[in-house]
């Protein structure tokens, strides 16, 4: 430990020495490759089920591999990124072993921090949070929660610690099923309607990766679009709709096939989904 870090631990700020990713799939990879831009690889140790996905990662990423008691001893930060499922046997894996004052932040849809603290030794910080995979390219969006111990300076260390892999937002826990069904798993309808488009293109006649180029730049400006100018989606949108033209005519199918509707309909049964995993745990 630094003297700077001795002080400010002294001064009870949350000094985070040593970060421990339990499970390191699709969401703890993208988080532990948003991690790195900005932190040190010496501090971070990986941990899997799956020894060979986590030798994987820990070479691709220049990380320390561990078992999940050797990764738990010494962390000061310890993100759970298991599957809802698997979260009670991991919590329970690794509650002895914990270090006083450690910070716990899970991942998992629906997994609540009330559920998250009874699996925990009392007192532990919780902090529940919700990202999406563009972490990985460093372009995430992550919406977090206190625990009942998490206090100002164990939310602002996750947020911290969050903030290299993109934009971080606090919200209350009962948000967080919505959260999840909206930005969670937004990058898949994303891709899903890119997927569409992609099809389209190759229907109408063009090569396959032509038609995947166009779309996929396409996506980025408009987003780009969304994000730089501020403008409303509605006046985005009539903008590139002509009178008479071709956007429109292809609108009015979207409208016909109740397209608008089915996304509505699409998130409420994510955030429902979501709002059941807790259940199923008990
Ligand atoms: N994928 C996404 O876009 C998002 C996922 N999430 C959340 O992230 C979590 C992980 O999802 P995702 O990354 O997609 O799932 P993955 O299945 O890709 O990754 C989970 C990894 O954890 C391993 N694992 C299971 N139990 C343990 C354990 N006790 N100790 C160590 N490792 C373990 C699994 O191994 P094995 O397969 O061998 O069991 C697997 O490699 C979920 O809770 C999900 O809700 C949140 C936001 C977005
Ligand atoms: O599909 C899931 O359950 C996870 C949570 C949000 C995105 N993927």
């Amino acid at each position: 430990m630094t003297g700077m870090s001795e002080s400010a631990e002294k001064q009870g700020e949350f000094v985070d020495r040593r970060v421990a990713f339990l499970g390191v799939g699709m969401m703890g990879e993208a988080l532990l490759s948003g991690l790195l831009r900005s932190g040190d690889p010496t501090r971070i140790v990986v941990s899997d089920h799956s020894a060979e996905r986590q030798a994987q990662v820990a070479e691709k990423y220049g990380v320390q591999s561990a078992t999940t008691a050797e990764a738990v001893a010494g962390a000061t930060t310890v993100i759970a990124a298991v599957k809802p499922p698997d979260m009670g046997a991991l919590l329970d894996e690794i509650a002895a072993g914990l270090e006083p004052g450690a910070l716990v932040i899970s991942v998992a849809a629906g997994i609540t921090t009330a559920y998250l603290e009874a699996h925990l030794p009392e007192g532990t910080p919780v902090v529940r949070v919700m990202p999406n995979t563009p972490a990985l390219v460093g372009e995430g969006m992550t919406a977090i929660s206190p625990g009942t111990h998490s206090e100002s300076r164990h939310l602002a260390a996750a947020q911290d610690l969050l903030s290299s892999s993109g934009t971080v937002i606090s919200v209350p826990e009962s948000k967080l099923d919505t959260v999840t069904a909206i930005s969670g798993s937004g990058p898949a309808y994303v891709f899903y309607v890119v997927e569409a488009m992609v099809e389209a293109g190759v229907l109408l006649g063009l090569p396959r990766d032509t038609s995947t180029e166009l779309v996929v730049q396409t996506l980025y400006g408009a987003a780009t679009m969304l994000k730089e100018t501020g403008d409303h989606p509605s006046l985005l949108r009539e903008r590139v709709s002509s009178p008479g033209g071709t956007t429109i005519a292809a609108l009015r199918q979207l409208d016909d096939h109740k397209v608008r509707a089915a996304f509505l309909t699409a998130m409420e049964a994510a955030a429902r989904r979501s709002a059941e995993l807790a259940s199923d745990q008990g």
